[in-house]
């Protein structure tokens, strides 16, 4: 397989802003040097500029709007993502969602844009769904579990190996991450074992006094 992928979410929380955000993407720099795994990471959007022109980690946009240049306001833009310097966005978020309609459209948008698409699920039903909509990435991630300190990896192994099939069934070319509670080497190798090919996180890495230590560690077993 290709080299795993970690891909960390600042979401909103504070310790992700300003020079915690750099803080982080320099240990995710240095961990995936070490590692060879691929470290991402999803600054808040004001952070997207500095963050892929300082580091060279692939930076990912929280979410895109499924609109063009023109008359919207409050909007984001996929062309303004796109010329921040990001590699691929995140779509449909649990904290963001989405009709379905609007996911299609965004991957539309964003393959237009040569930018990679992470669909986030929160069923195998919905990875099945999202599969079809031929996006690079399907993140499997139920929601309870998000932020919870509590891993999918092991309260819940049956929902990725489900999602793992699902999206399988429907179009093998779509990798497959799990998220929700990530926070240890063991986390990521199970969802390794199962079939996917990373995991998407949050809390664990953005929150922890240490973060490099906590990368070091997610990526020890692979
Ligand atoms: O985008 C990341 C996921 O929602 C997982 O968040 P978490 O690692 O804090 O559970």
């Amino acid at each position: 397989m290709d080299s795993p992928f970690v891909l960390v979410n600042l979401k909103t929380y504070q310790e992700g802003m300003g020079s915690n955000a750099h803080r982080i993407a320099a240990a995710a720099e240095t961990v995936a040097k070490e590692s060879g795994a691929v470290i991402g990471i999803a600054p808040a959007f004001t952070e997207l500029h500095p963050m892929s022109h300082h580091y060279a980690i692939p930076v990912y946009a929280q979410h895109i709007d499924a609109i063009t240049p023109g008359a919207h306001t409050g909007h984001i833009l996929p062309e303004a993502v796109r010329s921040a310097g990001a590699r691929g966005t995140l779509i449909n978020h649990s904290e963001r969602r989405l009709t379905l309609a609007d996911i299609g459209a965004c991957v539309e948008s964003a393959r237009r844009l040569h930018l990679e698409t992470v669909v986030c699920t929160n069923n195998d039903a919905t990875s099945a769904a999202a599969a079809a909509l031929r996006p690079d990435y399907v993140a499997i991630e139920p929601p309870e579990l998000i932020g919870s300190g509590v891993s999918v990896s092991k309260a819940d192994p049956g929902i990725i190996e489900r999602s793992v099939n699902a999206v399988r069934a429907v179009n093998p070319d779509v990798n497959v991450l799990t998220g929700a509670g990530i926070q240890s080497g063991e986390c990521v190798k199970i969802a390794v074992d199962l079939g996917t090919c990373g995991v998407l996180l949050a809390s664990s890495v953005v929150k922890a006094d240490d973060p490099e230590a906590v990368l070091r560690d997610l990526v020890s077993l692979l």
